[in-house]
């Protein structure tokens, strides 16, 4: 496999030229969110200056192209992932209004006393504290898959939680706190033995390596535009079509319906059912564009050169003495990330020492706050890597902790 030409993908961040104090900017905050590269900001600003209009398919020409480049980005994104069409992607706002979706259309309605609700300790809090106050409202018990002390699931718990009485398994993909890539299509087999459902929080895979929904086989799948070189404000829950058809919309209005009477109203046909009122067009617009801009690259190239920063990364601070890493040893199950603690140095003081050497990297429980108790530490620092970044970069990264040594430890 080719590696990537990373010098001719930076020529089109010029965000990352940008100088802070006269240092040019290391940015190491993809999980967080990815930067922009200008095909994918042209599109959107394309959009507003030559077709901007509402779309439904309003009689006008530029409704008549804005409602077109809006449904085919549901076509693109469906081919991406290997969905079987449109019907089955619908556009949320990101990856954590996906989850409440699926939480207040079908599980709010669907679940009660003496249901199960299995997770994973390494939940995000979107899936987490989703899932968890839904189990709330329905009286369904909420079960966690318990995660192992070299950071990956204990398959075996997850065989032993997952029962008759189990109707979903919402589980992360890939962690954006340890880097594990979780076995995504067995827990979706283990779900189906059970006939309870599968929910992958994909926010974390989507960007980064290729994702065959139909291989996986779940029957719901999350992610978010803003990591995956695309806009904020646009994100895609995919469902399987036969239940996305059954499910009951749980937000109304305009563009959702197919009949309104005084009395009563009937849904349209998917997705619009469950996008309702005037949608994100231009991040559709702009996630189409990342689509295709990440596909030109090719989605094997991008897990490669992320897997190999993240390996790079784990080796050179594995070699510290005062750092400890959370997660699995680099390779093949873990994403392009490390979350670290530099022995003495809060996270906090460590990101704000990396900030001074113009280094972004995250602080805090990157919103897992239950694994960081279960870790037994308050926060953690993460870097975490995409398509352009470098080994130079994370040498730059290694290279701070000295200054912190000298302040705080
Ligand atoms: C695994 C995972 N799930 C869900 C989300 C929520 O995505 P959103 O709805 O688009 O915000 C994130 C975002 N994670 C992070 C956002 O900022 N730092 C992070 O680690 C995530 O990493």
């Amino acid at each position: 496999l080719e590696s990537l030409d990373v010098e001719a993908i930076r020529q089109q961040f010029p965000i990352l030229q940008r100088e802070f104090d006269g240092q040019q900017v290391v940015y190491l905050d993809n999980a967080a969110t990815t930067q922009t590269p200008d095909p994918v900001v042209n599109a959107m600003s394309d959009y507003y200056r030559e077709y901007n209009a509402n779309v439904h398919r309003g009689i006008h020409h530029l409704s008549q192209e804005a409602s077109i480049a809006y449904e085919e980005a549901h076509d693109r994104v469906a081919e991406f992932i290997n969905a079987d069409g449109r019907e089955e992607i619908v556009f949320t706002k990101n990856t954590t209004e996906a989850e409440n979706l699926v939480a207040y259309s079908w599980g709010l309605n669907e679940l009660e006393p003496g249901d199960e609700i299995v997770l994973t300790e390494m939940e995000h809090h979107a899936s987490l504290v989703t899932w968890q106050q839904i189990g709330k409202r329905t009286g369904a018990d909420v079960k966690y898959i318990q995660v192992d002390e070299t950071g990956r699931l204990d398959m075996d718990h997850a065989r032993e939680l997952i029962t008759d009485d189990t109707e979903i398994v919402s589980a992360v993909h890939v962690s954006n706190t340890l880097g594990t890539v979780n076995p995504a299509a067995e827990l979706t087999e283990i779900a189906h033995e059970h006939d309870a459902f599968s929910f992958l929080d994909g926010a974390q895979a989507v960007p980064n390596r290729p994702v065959d929904v139909d291989a996986i086989d779940a029957d719901f799948y999350a992610f978010s535009g803003h990591k995956m070189a695309g806009p904020t404000g646009i994100g895609v829950l995919y469902g399987k079509r036969e239940l996305l058809e059954e499910m009951e919309p749980y937000l109304y209005g305009g563009g959702m319906i197919r009949k309104v009477t005084f009395e009563e109203s009937t849904w349209g046909d998917l997705p619009w059912k469950f996008e309702p009122g005037t949608p994100p067009i231009a991040e559709a617009v702009g996630l189409h564009a990342a689509v295709d801009w990440l596909e030109e690259i090719g989605m094997d190239r991008v897990r490669t050169h992320e897997e190999a920063l993240a390996a790079y990364a784990y080796d050179r601070l594995e070699a510290e003495d005062d750092v400890e890493i959370y997660g699995p040893e680099a390779g093949s199950d873990r994403g392009g990330l490390v979350s670290f603690n530099l022995e003495g140095v809060h996270a906090h003081d460590l990101t704000s020492i990396m900030n001074d050497h113009t280094i972004a990297v995250r602080a805090g429980d990157h919103c897992t706050q239950p694994l960081h108790d279960k870790l037994g530490v308050p926060a953690s620092t993460r870097a975490s890597f995409y398509v352009y970044n470098t080994r130079e970069e994370v040498d730059e990264l290694v290279a701070a902790l000295e200054d912190a040594r000298q302040l705080f430890a």
